[in-house]
């Protein structure tokens, strides 16, 4: 499944640039003010921090919210307490475009994430071009000397990589590249099962300094509480946001 999307998402990433070539992107790229610092918004604090997601739908749960103003979306997000908004950018599988990540850009002032399946330089162009701070990397999704790659050019456009996991294995190829902030996702994108106490089993691996953020599966206040007692200094949030109020919900977590 993990290939797939992962294909689906380069042969869209194709058509859009026989459309809008890479010059052109990285232009537009280089000329976008300066991204907000997401190390800072993220840094580890006597509180948990939110980033809520901006999620349609995707392969495991199927269609979850219509959204039809993710801008709307992401300021209730803000006013709700997120330190940061990720925006689904995959067409196919989550029903979310680059055209959600800019309304949203321009909507609030926390740092936005692009979350796709990045998987070549032009993406990341893409990305920065369309406002986005932090870059979703699937570490399972690209060989080291690629994920070295797309990493250092996160880095050079101003950006933050969002370093993701799923074993051991991936976090050490992570902290490899340098990573400083590194995800846990309890979801397996092969077999879309989840395993909640995952990021409890990896976080220690994980070296002091780095951001330790635990993805999906956060339902209630109680597994917000799970993630931080487990050394969570941040939780990504998609279903339980979309499919409730947000603002109440966030307050809600937050309180925990
Ligand atoms: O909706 P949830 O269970 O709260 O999950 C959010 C987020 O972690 C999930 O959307 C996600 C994590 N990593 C990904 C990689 C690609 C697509 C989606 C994801």
């Amino acid at each position: 499944m993990l290939d797939s999307l992962v294909s689906g998402a380069l042969a869209d990433a194709s058509e859009r640039r026989a459309v809008r070539g890479l010059d052109l992107v990285e232009a537009a790229a280089l000329a976008r003010p300066a991204g907000l610092d997401a190390l800072e918004a993220l840094a580890p604090a006597d509180r948990v921090k939110i980033i809520a997601e901006v999620k349609r739908s995707s392969p495991s749960r199927g269609a979850l919210a219509e959204i039809p103003d993710p801008a709307l979306l992401a300021s209730q997000y803000e006013t709700g307490g997120a330190s940061a908004i990720s925006v689904l950018t995959e067409v196919r599988r989550f029903g979310g475009t680059l055209a959600d990540l800019e309304a949203v850009r321009a909507a609030v002032s926390l740092p936005v994430l692009r979350k796709d399946f990045i998987a070549e330089p032009y993406q990341v162009f893409e990305a920065r071009a369309a406002g986005a701070d932090l870059v979703l990397l699937i570490v399972a999704a690209l060989e080291q000397p690629l994920l070295v790659e797309l990493h250092s050019l996160i880095q050079q456009l101003g950006m933050t990589a969002l370093v993701e996991t799923h074993s051991a294995d991936e976090v050490s190829r992570a902290v490899d590249v340098g990573a400083q902030v590194i995800g846990v996702n309890a979801r397996d994108l092969s077999t879309f099962e989840l395993d909640q106490d995952l990021f409890g089993r990896l976080a220690d691996q994980i070296p002091s300094g780095v951001i330790r953020i635990a993805e999906s599966a956060v339902k209630t206040p109680a597994d917000v509480a799970h993630y931080r007692a487990a050394g969570a200094d941040v939780v990504l949030i998609g279903e339980a946001l979309v499919t409730g109020d947000p603002v109440a919900t966030l307050t809600e977590f937050l309180g925990s």
